[in-house]
Order: structure tokens, then sequence, then C-alpha cells
């Protein structure tokens, strides 16, 4: 960790109930993916220490960490608050990876949404060696649906090899795109496929999403929910951005 001389809260960032001015004062610089990012633009980097907490958000020139005498203290951009995160005691967002098939393009668009959003790596499973999953805690698997509820074609090629690995202990969470109107008995199936194939491996799966909003239905919905993130381009896109940073945000507490 590199250390920096003292300073203020740069402008523009709310600290909530605290002053930026008085009693924050610069601290080192860490690297965010090493520490955990939890929420939002503001990281929360580890629980207190010695009565001190340690907070850090992203700005243009890298990752700044500030550093408060008081227990408690949060700072949060654009209104949000993130005591939250704090109170859990700033658990860590596993290792992880978003894995993608995509045809058209617009799975691996939302792929590189999360990924960047999370700073995480992205791959499309056309290119991925299923070793390289083993080092993941967490998996991030995207399709889109072809045929009538079919797998995305790289997704099929890959299963059985994916099928494969032992998920005991990871997480997965499930996320694609898909067309309920054209397709309302099989909108997204492909998620319903990997939830299957993920819970076989031993995987917990996380990320479900409420039926509400959405008509079509198929395999993908369990238990009243879809097991992950359904997404319509086809007859919603006004709602895939919103609904894209809604589950980031879920995520971030579920990884
Ligand atoms: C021939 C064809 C079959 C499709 N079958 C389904 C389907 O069964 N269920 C579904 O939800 N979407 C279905 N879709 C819609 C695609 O999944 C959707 O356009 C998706 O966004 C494509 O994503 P991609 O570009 O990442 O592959 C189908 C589309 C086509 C053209």
């Amino acid at each position: 960790m590199k250390t920096q001389a003292p300073g203020v809260v740069p402008p523009g960032l709310s600290t909530g109930a605290l002053s930026p001015s008085s009693t924050w004062t610069r601290g080192p610089i860490v690297d965010a993916g090493a520490a955990g990012r939890i929420g939002g633009v503001s990281d929360l980097l580890c629980p207190p220490i010695g009565g001190e907490c340690f907070l850090s958000f992203p700005i243009s020139c890298g990752s700044l960490c500030l550093k408060h005498q008081t227990e408690g203290a949060f700072i949060g951009s654009g209104g949000t608050p993130f005591r939250k995160s704090f109170e859990q005691g700033g658990t860590a967002l596993k290792k992880s990876i978003v894995l993608y098939g995509s045809t058209t393009g617009a799975t691996k668009a939302v792929a590189e949404t999360i990924a960047e959003a999370l700073q995480i790596p992205v791959v499309d499973v056309a290119q991925c060696d299923v070793k390289d999953l083993e080092s993941y805690e967490a998996l991030l698997l995207g399709s889109s649906t072809w045929g009538f509820g079919e797998l995305q074609d790289d997704w099929a090629a890959f299963l059985p090899a994916f099928e494969k690995l032992s998920l005991k202990g990871k997480k997965v969470a499930l996320f694609g795109t898909g067309d309920q109107v054209g397709f309302s008995d099989t909108f997204v199936d492909a998620l319903g496929i990997l939830y299957d194939a993920a819970v076989k491996a031993g995987a917990e799966v996380v990320g479900s999403c409420p039926v509400d909003g959405y008509e079509g239905r198929g395999l993908s919905v369990r238990d009243g929910s879809f097991v992950g993130l359904p997404l319509d381009d086809n007859n919603q896109s006004e709602a895939t951005a919103e609904r894209v940073k809604g589950w980031i945000e879920r995520l971030r507490s579920e990884l």
C-alpha cells in the first residue's frame, strides 16, 4: 500500500452526516480489486480495524482511499449511503468472472456492462478453456436462447465440459436475453438449462429475479421467480439498463 499526504474528500462526493473537510484524511491507495468492492460507486475496503474504518471510491485517476477515525462512518456518491455495507462487515466480492455466449451481440453487451461495473474479467464461452474457470469462486453465466428454448450455440458446445466441473462451494449467477413475445413459452429458457447444470455441479445459484413486469415464462422460472436476470431487448429495451443496474447492486451483497 502506498500512502498519500493528508487531504480532503474530493468535491462532488457526499459523506452523509459527516463533514468532508474536518475529520477525513486521505489514506493509503489500495488496489480496489484486491481489497474488495461492495456497493455502487464507493467501496468499503474492510471492516473496522482498531476503531478505524477504511473506505474508497474509484475516481478518474484510480482508487483513492479515505481513512476516518469514527466507527460507522460512511461515504457515498449520488446520495447512496454505504452504512449498510459497513454494518455487514465489509465482505469482499468473491473472485468472479463473466462467461457469456452470444450470437448477435445482445448478451455480449450485457456481459461487458456487468463485468465493467464489477471490475471483473469477461470471456466469450467460445474462447474459454474450462480449466480457466477452476480458480474462480463465482461464475456469472450469460446466454441467449435460440430455437425453441435452446442454449445459445457456443454455450451448447461448451456445456458438456462445463458439466464435468465441480462447483461445490462456488456461487453462480445467471443472466440472459430473449424474446418474451415471439417465444412466450420458452422465454430465456437458457437460464433454466444453465441453472440445472450449475446445481447439478454443486454450485449455489444466486441472483434470482421476480417475474413481475415480464409476460414470458418457461424453464427459467422456478418457485415463482426467474433463476437469474432475464432481459428482452426485442420488446422491453427501455427496461434493460435499469434491470441490469439493479441486479448488479443486489449481486454485490449475494456474491
Ligand atoms: C430463430 C430464433 C429463435 C429464438 N428462440 C428464442 C426462445 O426460444 N426463447 C427466447 O426467449 N428468445 C428466443 N429468441 C430471441 C433471442 O434469444 C434474442 O434475440 C436474444 O437477445 C439474442 O441474443 P444474442 O445476440 O446474445 O444471441 C430467438 C430468436 C430467433 C431469431
